[in-house]
C-alpha cells in the first residue's frame, strides 16, 4: 500500500549537479553553531532544485507529509573518510559538505538550532554507533533497538522538524517511522491522551557523561537534571483535539501511576503506532525529514564492527520558529537552547 504520508523522491544526475554546484558556492563558509551560518544557507537555499523547494515547502505548509525521503545526494566516500567511534568527530572539516546540506534544506522548513546539553552544543550531530553504548536508548546504540519516539520528547523546546542525511549504511540498519491512526481510537482513550496525565523524563543524551568538558554548562545541565527529579506531566496528543499532534517516548514516558485509564489509552496508541510501523534503509545519499509533531522515528537493531566503515548519519533538529525558545537562548543570536 502507498503511503501518502511518507514520500520519496530520487533526485536526477542534473539535479544532483545542481546541489554539487551550490555547495562549491559555500566553500568559503565556516560551519558552526552561528547565525551568521544560518543566514548564507537559507539565501542558498532558494538555489536548491525547484522540485526541493517545492517538496518541502509543501511540507511546511500542508502538514504533509509526514516524512519524506530524498535520495540520490552524491557523498565522496573517501572524502568523508573513517567512521569515527567517538564524539566529536575528530575531523569536521571532512563532512562539511554534508552538514550544509542538512542546513540547506533545514533552512525551507524553518531554523536549525542545537542542544547546549547535547553533542557538544553542535548544530549537526553525529549518530553512528559508539563502543559501550549498544543497548543505551540513544543514537549511539546498535545491539539494541532505538525504540521509536518523538525526538526530545522531553522538552516544551523540542524541534518541529527532525533531519537525517545517511553517509554510509553498509549494515542496512532499518529507520522506523510511524504514525497512530487516531479514527481507532475511542473518543474516551482519544480525550484521556489529551490530557496531562503521562510522565516524561529527558533521555540519556542530554547528561554531562554524553558531553565533553569544555562544552558544558553547569546551569543548563542542572535544568535538565531538574526535568529527571521532577517530571512533568504531559499529554499525548495535543492542538485541534480533533486533529492532534503527536508527544510520545514509551522508553521514558509513563502514565501517571495509578491512572488506570491513562494507562488503557496509552497502551492502545502504542498498539496502533507500533501496527502502522514502516521501515525505510536509508542508504549513502539519502535524507530524511520527519515532523516531529506527526510521526515518530527509531532504529533497529544492527552490529556495529567499529572499523571505520559503520553506519554514519548527520542530524540536525529544526524549529518553525526560533523566538518561541529566545528566553531559553543566551541571545536572540544564539542557536544553543
Ligand atoms: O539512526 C536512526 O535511523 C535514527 C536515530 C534517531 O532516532 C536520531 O538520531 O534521532
Ligand atoms: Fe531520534
Amino acid at each position: 500500500m502507498t503511503d501518502l504520508q511518507l514520500r520519496t523522491v530520487a533526485l536526477t544526475h542534473e539535479e544532483n549537479t545542481e546541489v554539487d554546484d551550490l555547495l562549491r558556492t559555500l566553500a568559503d563558509v565556516p560551519v558552526d553553531s552561528t547565525v551568521a551560518l544560518l543566514h548564507r544557507t537559507r539565501l542558498a537555499a532558494q538555489e536548491l532544485p525547484l522540485r526541493i523547494r517545492t517538496e518541502l515547502t509543501g511540507m511546511r505548509l500542508y502538514d504533509s507529509p509526514r516524512a519524506l525521503v530524498v535520495t540520490g545526494f552524491g557523498i565522496d566516500d573517501d572524502r568523508i573518510g573513517p567512521t569515527p567511534v567517538t564524539r566529536p568527530a575528530p575531523a569536521p572539516e571532512r563532512t562539511r559538505n554534508q552538514e550544509l546540506l542538512l542546513l540547506l534544506h533545514a533552512a525551507l522548513l524553518g531554523e536549525a538550532f542545537g542542544w547546549a546539553t547535547q553533542q557538544n552544543g553542535r548544530l549537526v550531530h553525529d549518530v553512528l554507533p559508539i563502543p559501550g553504548e549498544e543497548t543505551e536508548q540513544m543514537g549511539s546504540s546498535s545491539k539494541a533497538e532505538l525504540l521509536w519516539h518523538t525526538e526530545d520528547a522531553f522538552h516544551p523546546l523540542r524541534c518541529d522538524y527532525v533531519g537525517l542525511l545517511c553517509l554510509r549504511n553498509h549494515q542496512r540498519a532499518v529507520t522506523t517511522l510511524g504514525w497512530p491512526d487516531l479514527s481507532r481510537l475511542t473518543p474516551e482513550d482519544r480525550a484521556t491522551l489529551l490530557e496531562p496525565r503521562y510522565l516524561i523524563r529527558p533521555d540519556t543524551s542530554h547528561t554531562p557523561e554524553q558531553n565533553a568538558a569544555d562544552a558544558q554548562s553547569a546551569e543548563r545541565f542542572a535544568a535538565i537534571a531538574e526535568m529527571d527529579d521532577t517530571p512533568e506531566h504531559v499529554a499525548v496528543l495535543f492542538g485541534d483535539p480533533e486533529d492532534p499532534y503527536l508527544r510520545i517516548d514509551p522508553a521514558y514516558m509513563s502514565p501517571a501511576p495509578g491512572d488506570a485509564a491513562a494507562r488503557r489509552a496509552y497502551d492502545t496508541i502504542t498498539t496502533l503506532i507500533e501496527d502502522a510501523l514502516q521501515y525505510v534503509a536509508l542508504e549513502a545519499g539519502s535524507l530524511l525529514l520527519v515532523d516531529n509533531y506527526q510521526a515518530v522515528h527509531g532504529r533497529k537493531p544492527f552490529v556495529a564492527a567499529y572499523d571505520g566503515r559503520d553506519r554514519w548519519l548527520k542530524r540536525v533538529n529544526i524549529t518553525r520558529d526560533l523566538r518561541r525558545s529566545r528566553s531559553a537562548r543566551q541571545s536572540a543570536t544564539s542557536l544553543l537552547v
